[in-house]
């Protein structure tokens, strides 16, 4: 199977620091890859290198068979960011009907992505008056709509309950089961779990690009949280300055 993403040798710098250092990494296509690593480790920059956003230093990003953020690319890349995108002073309902008429999509698969995050009851409501966790869904609802190949999904699961995490992660896994690929950057270990895939940063490095049986199989735990830890404290520089 051909892969959705492929990065070879990316850098890039932000505010004069070098956040990314030289990343190669594939996302097959129709999987559920999870972007894994702590606070400030890369994980939206590399995000957003994918979609095309980010200025590099060096490297390549091919999505989807095209350089990264290419025109053609346009309308098979959907990107949710952290802050939400979507209009404060529409309605769910509207902003959703809004995306799907920019992507060719009409008012019945407009209502359905709505439908699809949870927000059936909420369709009517202004935005603007929604809580955080229900304004970030709605921002997951416009980026679905266009029922993009890719979907880049950066901690699309902040500030929802448990039950409304576990059908967006069952909608996630329900798309991948029709070609679409997702990647999808998390905090959280108990959704690593779901990932078919992990990509683990730290500091700009990848230290793990495998399935979670396999990054459970190479810490030699079954614990993906203590897993985690053990891969990130030995990809740590000793005191003697020497990689262990
Ligand atoms: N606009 C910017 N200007 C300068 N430095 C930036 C900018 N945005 C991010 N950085 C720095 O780049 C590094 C990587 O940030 P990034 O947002 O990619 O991390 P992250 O893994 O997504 O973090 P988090 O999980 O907290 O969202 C951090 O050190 C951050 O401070």
């Amino acid at each position: 199977m051909a892969d959705a993403i492929a990065v070879r040798g990316l850098v890039v710098d932000r505010g004069g620091r070098r956040v990314l250092h030289g990343i190669d990494a594939t996302v097959p296509r129709g999987s559920v890859t999870g972007l894994l690593g702590p606070s400030g480790s890369g994980k939206t920059t590399l995000l957003r290198a994918v979609v095309g956003v980010q200025v590099i230093a060096a490297g390549t990003v091919t999505v989807l068979g095209a350089p990264a953020g290419s025109p053609p690319l346009r309308h098979r890349v959907g990107y949710l960011t952290q802050a939400p995108s979507v209009y404060a002073d529409l309605t769910v309902r509207e902003n959703a009907r809004y995306f799907a008429t920019l992507h060719g999509r009409d008012r019945a698969e407009a209502d359905r992505a709505v439908a699809d995050v949870g927000l059936a009851s909420a369709a009517g409501q202004l935005v603007g008056t929604l809580s955080g966790g229900q304004r970030s869904r709605a921002s997951l609802a416009c980026a679905l709509v266009g029922e993009p190949e890719l979907i880049v999904l950066d901690e699309p699961t902040v500030g929802q309950d448990p039950v409304l995490r576990a059908d967006l992660w069952a909608r996630f896994h329900a798309l991948a089961a029709t070609g679409t690929t997702l990647l999808v950057s998390s905090h959280v270990m108990d959704e690593a779990a779901r990932c078919d895939r992990l990509l683990l940063i730290r500091d700009g490095r990848l230290i793990a690009d495998d399935t979670p049986a396999a990054v459970r199989a190479a810490a030699g735990v079954d614990d993906l949280d203590e897993a985690f830890l053990r891969l990130i404290r030995a990809a740590e520089p000793d005191p003697s300055g020497e990689a262990r």
